[in-house]
């Protein structure tokens, strides 16, 4: 050490006065065997040194000579120090310049602060180290073969980038419980979290089809190979398993052919590439794609338990190998399945599970399809709007075909202009059979695929008829887990069962070791249902209409809905709060496959004479079925109208004419209901069954009232309305999710046609915006005399503008606020409306936030009007002295006949102005003081008046 520092003043005095090179020979010698140990490349060395002609050929010769690497190593750093000051700092430079082949240099060269001189820095350096050379060859091609996705049907391509969106990723046990949730891909590689087998060397991640395996894998890969992967690899090797199971059985790879013949080859020096990778086993990463789609007959019991990098085993057996770590051991190893596919546990080091897209997932994911912000904010709402819809989006894949179903529809209808193109559930639901389909072109990655749907489903019959078959017989006995014995009756094959409509069930018991099945979402389910319905050619009218009658098991559904006696089936004890669903969407996909649009995809399917046929049986029956349910509704009459009321199952049936698509349906159906007034409240109608609803209702000839009250519908709704709005004189959307945008539309459709009368909005979550746009419906359409808009989100600027829209008006007869915010200032401008109004008769201002002052002014205005005969004025902060001007208003106006001051702040004081007034007033029929400040002692002094009404 003493012998060190004394060498290093020698050095340093060396250094000529007045300038202070960093000594770089020095540091040389201080750090030697910190160097002799990391420095494994020297091939990259000499070609430097020699190019510079700072080594000879013959220096070269002799540093090379030395058998270990150490020694070279030892022998490069004798001759580049006795070389002096310039050669030390040039050596340093190459270590710093050529990172990737000395990168265990690196942090010692931060930590010396190695700046090299512009001398230095303008000699050349080239990497000529063959294991950084690989390395840059691996990324290079990752980078290139990961920049784009291919769509799922084959048929584009889109960036990476702009189509990824971050998913539901979980950490798992064993048996599935959850360990936490993945933030970043880091996470996956992280000990601290979800480690579940210290010696398990593969994280496992699975998932349903379409979830999200291969593009969380792509993903990875393309971090890494843009050097944003920060887990320590230096090598990325991805394979997709179905590789493995193409090799015939006889066949037998070694390590280094896999890596380089089925991966990436190094360009320089195999043998030193793989020598390097099976030294730094942990600088490898591996992904093997799609477990699940390996099929062969290999025995994999037969797999030798020693193993050598060097000998050729047959493929499967060397990735059985790789994953457990027996070859390559500490490479990090990552594999993708389907749900249901066997894994041992012992490999295993984390199990992670893709649960799809969150709520907030499927935003930002709205937000990369839809560049358009028109766009995306109809899709949010069609979402909202259809909650089947929306579940299925959980599906990254159903979602991307959901928003490309809508994409041709949106570009349709701005481009052809065809407005009555619509896209139905079944529609939605073959663009997923046709994508799911293509799955098996996969393999052919350069070729687009350019296949109609009709040749898809040509090609495909057999596959399809299978699905349809198991999907029916299940529906038959409600049965959704399917055993291996019933698909091997059904002469499924494996390739059908792994074509993504089916997944694989464990542990439901009673089925042994053997595979269950079932598919993916019911609605598949129900959907292959209805495809076996119309596909199997002889098929009766009876079996087709079969599951319309099973949704009929309470009675009054039963006796309403289906009057066709053998199509009555019901047994003793059968539960009637089953859920019917399955039943009511075969239903609704059998609706939409027998439409006439469809005809031309099915024909390759079925002969169209059994189409027609088919198609004719599901017509009358749904005509007959509409006219029975139609004749048991119940019925009333109001003034100007014939009002029914229907129940939630008419909404059903509405949605299966929709998927018809049958004008001629919907024009029978207006006629069979015999009334202009349709009450379709508490129906559970969602925003996607308004476009049933106008679908139908559009057909009537003269004015209608729709009363949609209490039921799912927002905006997107309102708009679905838009074919029947010439139509709706009344229209009554209380206590649904109606915002300004959807009363934006209300105004520009009802103001056109002016024939509304009556509009309710009661409880939705209108502000101010919206108030304004029923304040000019109120001015322009003098028909509007009614309107109920309470319990929303209006302040005083919104109460302001309806009361001065309601001042002009000169027909308004009922406006209810109950609940809004209007405050004083809003109390004071409906008083000015009040004065002397010719019309108004009901008017609601509870619940508004209305003090004493606001109440003196209504009181004063009161005094001025002739009209109003109902005055609501509950929960407000009404006293004594507001009480008193009331009183005084009693003795004027003649009119008034109920007023109601229940809960506000009214003491016996305020009652006796009250009640003193009546005296002089024979037209007030009740004042209702209920929950004031009065006791029942001081109420009594009102007994004799009982036109006042304390408790
Ligand atoms: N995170 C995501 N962001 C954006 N799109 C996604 C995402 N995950 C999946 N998708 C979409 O879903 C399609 C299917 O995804 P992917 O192929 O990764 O599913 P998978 O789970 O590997 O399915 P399978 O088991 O059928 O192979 C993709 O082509 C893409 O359109």
């Amino acid at each position: 050490m003493e012998g060190q520092s004394c060498a290093n003043t020698e050095i340093i005095q060396q250094v000529p006065s007045g300038s202070s090179p960093p000594p770089f020979l020095n540091l040389l010698k201080i750090h030697r065997e910190l160097l002799v140990s990391k420095i494994r490349n020297t091939q990259c060395l000499f070609d430097n040194l020699i190019k510079n002609e700072y080594f000879s050929t013959e220096d070269a010769e002799i540093a090379a000579q030395f058998p270990t690497q150490a020694d070279k190593v030892r022998k490069i750093l004798d001759l580049v120090q006795s070389k002096g000051e310039e050669v030390s700092e040039y050596f340093i430079y190459i270590l710093q310049e050529v990172s990737d082949a000395y990168y265990e240099l690196q942090p010692w060269l931060d930590e010396i602060e190695f700046h090299p001189s512009q001398n230095i820095q303008n000699k050349p350096v080239v990497n000529t180290d063959p294991v950084s050379r690989y390395r840059q060859k691996l990324k290079y091609e990752l980078a290139r073969d990961t920049k784009f996705v291919m769509s799922y049907a084959q048929k584009e391509e889109m960036l990476l980038e702009e189509t990824y969106a971050a998913s539901l990723i979980e950490l798992v046990s064993y048996t599935n419980e959850s360990l936490g949730k993945v933030s970043c891909l880091e996470d996956l590689f992280d000990d601290r979290i979800g480690l579940i087998n210290e010696d398990g060397e593969t994280i496992y991640i699975f998932g349903d089809a379409g979830i999200g395996k291969s593009i969380l894998l792509q993903k990875m890969q393309n971090l890494w190979a843009r050097g944003e992967l920060a887990v320590g690899a230096k090598f990325f090797f991805r394979f997709r398993c179905r590789m493995f199971s193409c090799f015939k059985e006889n066949e037998a790879i070694c390590l280094k052919d896999l890596l380089f013949k089925y991966n990436c080859y190094p360009d320089q020096d195999p043998e030193e590439v793989f020598s390097h990778i099976l030294h730094f086993p942990h600088t490898a990463l591996f992904t093997f794609d799609g477990f699940d789609e390996i099929h062969s007959d290999f025995d994999l019991s037969s797999i030798p338990e020693v193993c050598s990098p060097n000998e050729p085993t047959h493929p499967l057996a060397l990735l059985v190998n790789l994953l457990s770590g027996k070859v390559l051991k500490g490479s990090r190893k990552v594999l993708t399945a389907r749900t249901g596919t066997e894994i041992h546990q012992n490999i295993i080091r984390k199990k992670v599970l893709l649960r799809g897209f969150s709520s907030n997932n499927l935003k930002e994911y709205t937000k990369k399809f839809f560049r358009d912000e028109e766009c995306r904010v109809l899709m949010s709402n069609q979402l909202e709007a259809n909650p089947s819809l929306c579940s299925l989006c959980s599906v990254p894949l159903f979602c991307w075909i959901i928003f490309k179903c809508f994409e041709l529809f949106h570009s349709m209808f701005d481009s052809l202009e065809l407005p009555n193109y619509s896209v139905t559930l079944s529609d939605v639901f073959l663009l997923m059979t046709e994508v799911h389909l293509n799955r098996t072109l996969k393999t052919n990655l350069l070729k687009k695929n350019t296949r109609s749907q009709v040749e898809t489903f040509r090609s495909k019959k057999e596959t399809l008829f299978s699905l349809g078959k198991i999907a029916h017989m299940g529906m038959e006995k409600s049965l959704f887990i399917f055993d291996q014995e019933e698909v091997t009756s059904l002469n499924m094959s494996e390739q059908d069962l792994h074509l993504g409509f089916l997944r694989t069930v464990h542990d439901c018991g009673g089925y042994g070791d053997q595979s269950s099945y079932e598919f993916l979402h019911l609605t598949l389910q129900s959907f292959f249902t209805a495809l076996f319905l119309v596909t199997e050619e002889k098929l009766g009218t009876k079996e087709l209409l079969k599951f319309f009658a099973e949704c009929s098991s309470t009675e009054t559904a039963q006796s309403t809905c289906f009057p066709i006696s053998w199509l009555h089936k019901r047994s003793i004890g059968e539960d009637p709060f089953r859920n019917k669903e399955h039943f009511h969407f075969t239903n609704l996909f059998l609706c939409g496959l027998l439409s006439k649009d469809k005809e031309k995809l099915l024909r390759h399917l079925v002969s169209p004479a059994a189409i027609k046929r088919k198609r004719n049986a599901l017509i009358t029956y749904l005509l007959e079925s509409m006219k029975f349910q139609l004749q048991s509704l119940m019925r009333a009459k109001l003034k100007g109208y014939k009002q029914i009321q229907v129940m939630p199952n008419f909404v059903w049936m509405l949605r299966c004419i929709y998927e018809t698509q049958s004008e001629k349906l919907a024009k029978l159906t207006v006629r069979g209901m015999r009334a202009n007034y349709i009450k379709l409240t508490y129906c559970n109608a969602y925003s996607s069954d308004c476009s049933a609803i106008s679908f139908v209702m559009q057909h009537f000839q003269k004015h209608l009232g729709l009363d949609l009250d209490n039921n799912n519908i927002n905006d997107y709704g309102v708009k679905q309305l838009l074919p029947c709005f010439n139509k709706l004189a009344v229209i009554r959307l209380s206590v649904n999710q109606i915002t300004d945008h959807g009363v934006r539309v209300l105004y520009d459709e009802l103001s056109k046609y002016k024939i509304v009368t009556s509009l309710g909005l009661y409880n939705n979550q209108i502000t101010d915006v919206g108030a304004k746009y029923v304040a000019r419906l109120i001015e322009e359409c003098s028909s509007l005399t009614y309107v109920k808009i309470g319990a929303n989100k209006i302040t005083t600027e919104g109460g302001k503008c309806l009361a001065l829209a309601i001042q002009r008006s000169k027909t308004m007869y009922d406006i209810g606020m109950w609940g809004n915010q209007v405050g004083d200032e809003g109390a004071k401008a409906f008083a000015e409306a009040l004065r002397n109004h010719p019309t108004l008769t009901n008017v609601s201002l509870a619940f508004n936030g209305i003090t004493p002052e606001g109440g003196k002014s209504i009181a004063e205005a009161l005094k001025h009007n002739n009209t109003v005969k109902i005055f609501w004025l509950t929960k407000n902060a009404i006293d004594d002295e507001a009480a008193e001007r009331f009183a005084e208003m009693l003795r004027v106006n003649k009119k008034l006949a109920h007023l109601w001051l229940i809960q506000n702040q009214i003491t016996a004081k305020g009652a006796k102005y009250l009640s003193e007034a009546l005296q002089e007033n024979t037209t007030i029929k009740e004042i209702c003081l209920n929950g004031n400040l009065i006791n029942q002692e001081e109420a009594k002094a009102f007994a004799n008046e009982e036109r006042i009404i304390c408790f």
